[in-house]
């Protein structure tokens, strides 16, 4: 895909974030559709594109009342959002539609419009791990990470300090969910919920959601915002089951899509300012810093323990507060794309001075999918 052919020209969250219990699942969309629509100064009417997860697009449409040319209803968890964000720069650069809508929200705290998640039975985890008790993101999720920290010689305080870090950058987030100040001993201190996983290293469950709007590169000078241009994206998946993953010391899916992202942006991690790393559970940043190629795994948790990616460190990373204190589930990969735009257009609450390079990174599945899309605000 040609560097810079297609521009984020509208960007939006639903108007509330947190607990959200008056509105339904679908209504969250709408809200956030709407909101990222009238960001872009458009209609409802403009949009041709379709993309969107857990909902499908038909009932998208239905309920906006638009007939779209071009739909996408990739659904590989919490960066399904990536993967959007790089099939629609690719549909609008093949011709197939000029303006996409881009949308996710989940009624994840409050369930109002939602059925909870089950693994179907006949499914591959369904057969071969559900039985054995590992059902879920909280008791899938950490298996790997004791192989990684063994391997990695990465330490619990270490894994503690990104939650830490995020909450330093919360507290600039009026938007925030958590904003009080914690230590590295409050999060090891704080309630078990799946070894060596505590509370304040899990995601927060909400309820609220976002959305996007794409269009070329051509027309984007014509719209209200400044631009924000797609430099690089890449995408993949490995397998669904966690005990099936090549090795627990890496991610092949983050392997694969996030160099993916950096040859087709043409850059090097040296010209990154800003960072987003999906963090559903702590350690997922050491594992994209890693895969991403920033740095060896091993040098992961200290790089984060010392600093670097809190206010004012040198690589400043999940700079909302990510999923562990900003919001999570509800908005997934989305809460992570939002924020890269928001640095880009210069607008964020924590911004980053000068910021011209921003890397989005998300997981799906837990390790099952990746996407990563790399922005810039100069063409
Ligand atoms: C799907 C993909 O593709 C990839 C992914 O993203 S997977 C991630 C999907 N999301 C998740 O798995 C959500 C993970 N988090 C959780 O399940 C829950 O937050 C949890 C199990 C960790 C805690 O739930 P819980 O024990 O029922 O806590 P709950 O009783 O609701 O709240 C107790 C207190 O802790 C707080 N709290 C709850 N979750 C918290 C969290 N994650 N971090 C910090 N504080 C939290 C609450 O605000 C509450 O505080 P008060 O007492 O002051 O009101």
């Amino acid at each position: 895909m040609r560097r810079n052919a297609v521009a984020v020209v509208g960007a939006a969250e639903t108007t509330e974030l947190g607990v959200i219990p008056h509105m339904s699942q679908i209504q969250l969309h709408a809200d956030a559709a709407l909101n990222a629509i009238k960001d872009a100064g458009l209609k409802l009417s403009d949009i041709d594109g379709i993309a969107t997860a857990v909902e499908t697009p038909q009932q998208l449409a239905h309920y906006l009342g638009i007939t779209p040319t071009w739909v996408d209803g990739t659904s590989v968890g919490g960066c399904s959002f990536m993967l959007h964000v790089r099939h629609a720069a690719a549909a609008i650069e093949a011709g197939l539609c000029k303006t996409v809508l881009i949308t996710h929200a989940e009624s994840g705290k409050s369930m109002i419009g939602k059925l909870p998640r089950s693994i179907p039975a006949d499914s591959l985890q369904g057969q071969f791990e559900a039985p054995y008790g590992v059902y879920g993101p909280p008791s899938m999720f950490p298996i790997p990470v004791l192989r990684y920290m063994k391997t990695h010689g990465i330490t619990h305080e270490q894994i503690a300090s990104v939650a830490v870090f995020q909450r330093e950058w919360a507290a600039k987030n009026p938007r925030a969910m958590m904003k009080a100040p914690i230590t590295v001993e409050d999060v090891l201190n704080s309630k078990m919920i799946a070894y060596p996983f505590r509370i304040l290293q899990c995601c927060l469950v909400t309820d609220g959601g976002g959305a996007l709007i794409l269009t070329s590169a051509d027309r984007a000078k014509d719209f209200p915002n400044k631009p924000v241009y797609i430099l690089g994206t890449g995408e993949s998946v490995e397998t669904p089951m966690v005990s099936q993953m090549e090795t627990f010391d890496s991610s092949r899916a983050f392997r694969v899509a996030g160099p993916t992202a950096f040859q087709e942006a043409g850059i090097t991690h040296k010209d990154v300012d800003h960072l987003m790393i999906y963090d559903a559970f702590a350690h997922l940043p050491l594992y994209g810093l890693g895969d991403l190629g920033f740095m060896p795994h091993e040098e992961t948790g200290k790089f984060i323990a010392d600093g670097n990616t809190r206010p004012g460190g040198k690589l400043p990373m999940n700079t909302n507060g990510g999923g562990l204190s900003y919001m999570h589930s509800g908005m997934y990969g989305m809460y992570a794309l939002q924020e890269s735009v928001r640095q880009m257009r210069g607008i964020a609450p924590a911004q980053v001075k000068d910021a011209k390079i921003s890397v989005c990174h998300g997981v799906g599945g837990m390790f099952a999918a990746s996407g990563t899309v790399i922005f810039t605000n100069e063409k």
